[in-house]
C-alpha cells in the first residue's frame, strides 16, 4: 500500500521539495567483547582513537557560529571529558577486552547517570551516544557516523538528529529537514529555524518513505506531501526571503510592535544586529553561570553585560536574570536531587535560595547600563506570584535599574496579569514553559511534542488574558518565546495584544516580513480565529488561508 501524505509538527516555516535522503542508523550494533594479548597496545589504539575524535570534535565546535557553536561545543566537552575513556581503558586492563567493546561498555553506564540525573543531564545523552559511536567508528577504521550525500540537493529525514549533526547540516544542500520524534523547542527545531531550513518534527511513518521519493515539506502547516503534482506549492519561498530585517517598529497601519533578537552569548549580539534587529528582547544569561564551579565575579559579568550593550547603542536590550535549575542545573546553585526539577527551585526561585548571587547579577546590569548608551531592561525567569515579582522590583530597584519587569511562563502569572502588571513595569511571554505547564507536559520530551505547540488553545488564551492586561494598564507585554520565530503565530500573537515580539536573529527577516505588512485589524481577525479553532492543525491551516487573502506570507 502507498504511504499517504503525512502530518507532524512544522516548527521552522518555509517549504521545499526534494529527494528524500534518509540518515543511516546511527546506533551501531553492540562490539563483541573480544579478547585481547596485549591490554596495553589496546589502551595506545584508545587513546589515539579518543584524540582524533576530540580533535575533530573541536575542530567542528570551533568552525561553528551561533547555537551551532554552542551545541558542538556541548559535543566537544562530552569527548574531552576524560572520565568515560578512563573507565574503559580500566576495563581492557581488567579484563582484556578489545576497545570497542570497552567503549561501548563505558558508554553505556556513564549514559544511564546521565539519563537517571534528568533535565539538561539528560539532554547529553545524545552527545555521548554520538561520540561512543564516532570513537568506535574511529577504532574499527569504518566512516564516521553522519549525513547522507545523495550528490544532489535532498530533504533529510531521520528519526532524530544529533545535535552534532543537526549543526553542521549543510543548508545548501538540505532543501529541509523531517524527524520522526523530537518537539518543538529541541535542538533539531531550534537550529533548524536558526538556519532557515523549514522543517517538520515529530512526524510518525516519515522513516519508512524509501530514499529518492519525491516529497513536499512545509515547514509552517507540518505536513509532508509524497510526490506532490504540483511540486511548484513547494517551490521553496525562502530563498526569496529578505536577509535582513527590513522593518521600522511598526505594522503598515502604524501600530507600534517592536521586533528584537533572542540573545545567548555576546558574539549573538553582534549578528544580531548585522541582521537588522532593533535590539535584544531576551538575553539569556546562563552563558555566564554554567560550565564552572563557582560563579562568575562582578567585573565578569559586567564586562559580558555591556559588550551587550554596545551592539545596541540607543537600542533596547532586555536582560533576563539567572535561569537556573530544570532543564539548566548548576553546580553551586541548584538543588541536588528533585523529583520534578521542572516544578522544583529554578528560574527565580533558585535565585531567592542565594540572594547574594542575585544582587551581584543585579550590581552587573545595573553597571553596565550606567556605561552604556542603552536602554536595560532587567526580567526575572519562572514569576509564579505578584509579591515574587514586587519583591524582585524592589530588589532591582535598589540597585538603581529603572525599567523591571516579570517573564510569563507559569500559568498562575498568566491568570493574575492584572495584578502582576501592577507592580512590574513591563511583562515578557516565555511560550516554551507556558506550554509545557499549561499542558504539563515536559518540554523536553519528544513524545509529548504534540502538547509542546504554542499554537494549543489554552496557551493562546493565556497570552490573551495577558495581552488584555497590558492593554488594560497600558504596560508592554512582549513574547519572547519560540513562538515569536513563527511569522504566522507571530501576526496572531499582535492580536492577542502582544507589544513586542523577540525570537532568534535568523528567523527576524521572514518575521519583519508579515509584520510591516499586516495591520492591526488583520491581526485581530486571525487571532479570533486561531483561538476559535480547537487544535494547532486547524489553527495554522485558518490563519495561513486567512492570512493569504490579505497578504503575502511567507
Ligand atoms: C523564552 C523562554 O525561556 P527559556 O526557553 O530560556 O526557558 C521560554 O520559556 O519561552
Ligand atoms: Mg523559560
Amino acid at each position: 500500500m502507498p504511504i499517504r501524505n503525512l502530518t507532524g509538527i512544522g516548527v521552522s516555516a518555509g517549504r521545499a521539495a526534494g529527494p528524500v535522503a534518509t540518515m543511516g542508523a546511527r546506533r551501531p550494533a553492540p562490539p563483541e567483547p573480544t579478547h585481547v594479548e596485549d591490554p596495553g597496545a589496546e589502551r595506545d589504539r584508545l587513546v589515539q582513537s579518543t584524540g582524533r575524535v576530540c580533535a575533530e570534535m573541536r575542530r567542528r565546535a570551533v568552525a561553528a557560529t551561533g547555537p551551532a557553536a554552542e551545541i558542538l561545543e556541548a559535543t566537544a566537552m562530552i569527548a574531552e571529558d576524560p572520565s568515560w575513556a578512563a573507565a574503559a581503558a580500566e576495563l581492557i586492563e581488567q579484563e582484556r577486552v578489545a576497545a570497542p567493546y570497552a567503549v561501548w561498555r563505558s558508554a553505556e553506564q556513564f549514559r544511564a547517570a546521565l539519563a537517571a540525573a534528568g533535565g539538561y543531564f539528560a539532554e547529553r545523552v545524545r552527545d555521548l551516544d554520538d561520540v561512543r559511536d564516532r570513537v568506535i567508528a574511529d577504532l574499527s577504521g569504518i566512516a564516521p557516523p553522519g549525513l547522507p550525500d545523495p550528490g544532489t540537493p535532498f530533504v533529510l529525514v531521520a528519526r532524530d538528529l544529533a545535535p552534532a549533526d543537526t549543526a553542521t547540516l549543510p543548508a545548501d544542500r538540505v532543501l529541509a529537514l523531517v524527524t520522526e520524534e523530537g518537539g518543538p523547542t529541541s535542538h533539531t527545531a531550534i537550529l533548524a529555524r536558526a538556519l532557515g531550513i523549514p522543517a517538520v518534527v515529530a512526524c510518525p511513518g516519515v522513516t519508512a518513505i524509501a530514499d529518492g521519493t519525491r516529497v513536499g515539506v512545509d515547514g509552517g502547516t507540518g505536513e509532508v506531501v509524497i510526490e506532490p503534482e504540483d511540486a511548484d506549492l513547494f517551490a521553496a519561498p525562502r530563498r526569496d526571503r529578505p536577509a535582513t530585517v527590513d522593518y521600522r517598529g511598526h505594522l503598515a497601519d502604524g501600530t507600534a510592535v517592536a521586533l528584537l533578537a533572542n540573545v545567548g552569548e555576546p558574539a549573538d549580539a553582534g549578528r544580531a544586529r548585522s541582521l537588522g534587529a532593533a535590539g535584544v528582547g531576551l538575553l539569556r544569561t546562563e552563558f555566564l553561570f554554567g560550565d564552572r564551579l563557582t560563579p562568575p565575579t562582578l567585573d565578569e559579568q559586567v564586562a559580558a553585560y555591556a559588550e551587550v550593550f554596545a551592539a545596541f547603542p540607543g537600542g533596547r536590550v532586555v536582560v533576563r536574570t539567572l535561569d537556573a535549575g530544570s532543564d539548566k542545573p548548576l553546580p553551586y546553585l541548584t538543588a541536588g536531587v528533585e523529583t520534578n526539577p521542572a516544578l522544583g527551585v529554578r528560574g527565580l526561585r533558585a535565585m531567592r535560595t542565594d540572594p547574594e548571587l542575585l544582587d551581584t547579577q543585579l550590581s552587573a546590569v545595573a553597571e553596565a547600563a550606567r556605561r552604556s548608551h542603552t536602554e536595560v531592561w532587567t526580567m526575572a525567569p519562572m514569576i509564579a506570584t505578584p509579591a515574587e515579582a514586587a519583591e524582585f522590583v524592589a530588589r532591582a530597584r535598589a540597585h538603581g535599574l529603572a525599567r523591571v519587569g516579570a517573564m510569563v511562563e507559569v500559568p498562575s502569572a498568566a491568570l493574575l496579569a492584572d495584578d502582576l502588571l501592577a507592580v512590574v513595569d513591563f511583562v515578557s511571554v516565555g511560550t516554551n514553559d507556558l506550554t509545557q505547564y499549561t499542558y504539563a507536559a515536559d518540554r523536553l520530551v519528544g513524545a509529548l511534542a504534540a502538547l509542546n505547540d504554542p499554537w494549543l488553545p489554552a496557551v493562546l488564551r493565556l497570552i490573551q488574558m495577558t495581552g488584555d492586561a497590558g492593554r488594560r494598564l497600558g504596560k508592554p507585554v512582549g513574547v519572547c518565546g519560540e513562538a515569536a520565530a513563527d511569522p504566522l503565530l507571530a501576526l496572531v500573537l499582535v492580536g492577542l495584544g502582544v507589544t513586542s515580539l523577540s525570537a532568534t536573529a535568523r528567523m527576524l527577516p521572514a518575521v519583519a516580513a508579515v509584520l510591516g505588512s499586516a495591520d492591526q485589524a488583520l491581526c485581530a481577525r486571525l487571532a479570533d480565529i486561531a483561538l476559535r479553532a480547537g487544535d494547532p492543525a486547524a489553527a495554522r491551516r485558518g490563519v495561513r488561508e486567512a492570512a493569504a487573502e490579505a497578504i503575502e506570507i511567507v
